[in-house]
């Protein structure tokens, strides 16, 4: 049975119950359209009227925190020594990646094994090799858009393959560089090109709200096996036993025959990468790979050991970019396509901010240049990306684990307890509890009296509103500057256990939105297919993911 922690308020029912939460989350879901594990928890945080609350959704009744205030969620990420990374989030991925960093606390292995990938968030990589990569890929999918568009003639069509596939080529891009032969768009492009002029002609009669049905296209065995791998972090989300999940999911023979494929690729770009590292001595770097290799032998130099190319540690970080990356990327920009879709005035704001900074390219078709998009200022792109992440967030928890006996808002909590911090909770996208100062972190109380506390004005809080992260520039009076520090954010986590691949997140969104932006203008869909509901899989995806194009002529 449960076994509450004393003081915090938690479910009364549940606490009842052998499953504890499980049966009201279960009930909950089916009966609330739209419903997740977070809108129950946020329900359960309001009927409570608690920031902190416990739930019981542990094998053996142990209790779960979820804290919903930002300023202690700062505290605990970012300087409480008391807390470390939760085997929660690493529990998604460990059946496919067991010597991922992710799982490993913060100490000097984790600190090791993170130098192996330590160039690959450089602005130097970023710009030089991955943003050209991605670039690259992502001007496939817009020639796709175009397509689509064009056929489409104004009608809607569902999206969220095309953002799917196009996430993953820009990761794979990413790890394996221009030269890697698989793409996922590709063969989505060459369907679309064979369309036959009756099936055409056949959407043009359709009418305008009507959605059009596009063909797929065949996905090669490489991303085939990618995508079976991905979709399996799906299955352990919640799941209260992952280890036997995983056991009972990696031997699956699809799963099986899927992992070998993956094997045999991430080695073979490993032999390609090693190749090229012999021939140019290190100087030509075309990959996260590449890098990684010249890393993994400029360490063994300087450990005196023999360099490992092809260790198991190596062939996890590489897919790890993949497993962390392409589920959560997917989801931020299918959402992105409906808040720039639903808030035309952000839209043309936008657009009005990219004509301004590429002024010179209006004057004929030409997309702007990845240096262009990299290098040029443009704080309401910046702004807008934020707003974005701030309000749908991938990743809906960070959590921490409490390594020794300790206090959260003046409750004792016992070594091992989980703690759950709400990514779009209280304080962050609804009205924070009024907390009193006393109950708080030293630390936190000292942010309170100097004025180091962040928070949104709760009037607005949970609108889309890309303006609260414009401030008036420090540098040029009369213009503006985009202010990252303007207020709460979560999407990331925070601290040194935050996402390892954040810069190349906003990469690829700036590329994504200032490409999109540029080419097309995104018009509102259907209202039945334009809802704001939610799944929850392996990230937090928006249900309805369609769009609806018109070309801009310049
Ligand atoms: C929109 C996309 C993404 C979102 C919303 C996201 C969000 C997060 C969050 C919330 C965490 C936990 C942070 C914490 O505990 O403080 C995390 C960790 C992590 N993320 Fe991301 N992520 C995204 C994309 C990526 C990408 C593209 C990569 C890799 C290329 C990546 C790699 C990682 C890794 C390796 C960790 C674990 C770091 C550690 O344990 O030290 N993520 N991410």
């Amino acid at each position: 049975m449960p076994k509450p922690i004393p003081g915090i308020p938690y479910n009364e029912t549940s606490s009842h119950k052998l499953l504890g939460d499980v049966p009201a989350i279960a009930d909950h879901m089916a009966k609330t359209e739209g419903g997740t594990f977070i809108t129950y928890i946020l329900k359960t945080m309001k009927s409570l009227d608690s920031p902190l609350i416990q739930v019981f959704i542990r094998p053996f009744g142990k209790s779960h925190l979820v804290l919903g205030d930002f300023p202690e969620a700062y505290d605990i990420l970012m300087r409480r020594r008391e807390f470390d990374r939760s085997p929660t989030l690493g529990d998604l991925v460990k059946g496919l990646t067991p010597n991922l960093h992710i799982h490993l606390k913060t100490n000097d292995t984790w600190k090791n094994q993170r130098r192996l990938i330590q160039d690959l968030m450089t602005p130097s990589f970023l710009h030089n090799v991955a943003g050209p990569v991605l670039y690259q890929n992502l001007t496939t999918m817009i020639e796709l858009w175009r397509m689509k568009s064009r056929i489409a003639d104004g009608r809607p069509w569902k999206a969220a393959d095309d953002v799917n596939q196009m996430a993953l080529n820009a990761l794979t891009a990413f790890s394996f560089g221009e030269e890697f032969e698989h793409s996922a768009t590709k063969p989505a492009l060459s369907a679309v090109q064979a369309m036959s002029e009756e099936s055409i002609a056949q959407i043009k009669r359709k009418g305008l709200d009507e959605i059009v049905d596009f063909p797929k296209g065949q996905e090669g065995p490489v991303f085939r096996a990618i995508r079976e791998l991905t979709e399996t972090v799906g299955k352990v989300q919640g799941n209260p036993a992952p280890g036997l999940t995983w056991a009972y999911v990696t031997r699956k023979p699809r799963v099986r025959k899927a992992i070998r494929i993956k094997e045999d690729c991430i080695e073979k770009e490993l032999k390609n990468g090693v190749r090229r590292l012999e021939e140019t001595s290190g100087r030509v770097i075309k990959s996260a790979v590449d890098q990684m290799i010249v890393r993994e032998r400029a360490l063994a130099k300087k450990d005196g050991r023999a360099p490992n190319f092809f260790s198991r540690v190596m062939i996890d970080e590489i897919f790890g970019f993949v497993l962390a990356g392409h589920e959560t990327t997917s989801t931020a920009l299918c959402w992105s396509l409906k808040y720039l879709a639903d808030y035309p005035s952000t839209q043309n704001t936008l657009r009005e901010a990219l004509h301004r900074a590429f002024q010179s390219l209006t004057a004929n078709r030409h997309n702007p240049s990845i240096h262009e998009i990299i290098s040029t200022s443009i704080p309401y792109l910046d702004a807008t990306i934020e707003e974005i992440l701030r309000c749908t967030g991938p990743i809906p928890v960070v959590d921490r684990i409490a390594t020794v006996d300790t206090e959260l808002l003046g409750h004792r909590i016992p070594k091992g307890t989980v703690v759950t911090c709400l990514v779009t909770g209280p304080s962050l996208m609804s009205p924070g509890f009024d907390i009193n100062t006393s109950r708080r972190s030293l630390t936190s109380q000292s942010d309170v009296k100097e004025g180091r506390h962040r928070a949104w004005d709760p009037t607005g809080i949970a609108q889309f509103n890309p303006d609260r992260w414009i401030a008036p520039s420090k540098g040029s009076p009369g213009d503006i500057e985009f202010d990252p520090t303007s207020g709460p954010q979560l999407v990331f986590g925070l601290g040194t256990r935050g996402c390892y691949g954040k810069r190349l997140v906003y990469l690829e969104m700036r590329i994504v939105l200032v490409l999109l932006v540029w080419n097309f203008e995104l018009l509102s869909c259907p209202p039945a297919v334009s809802t704001y509901h939610s799944k929850l899989i392996a990230s937090n995806e928006p249900t309805h993911t369609y769009v609806r194009l018109r070309e801009i002529s310049r």
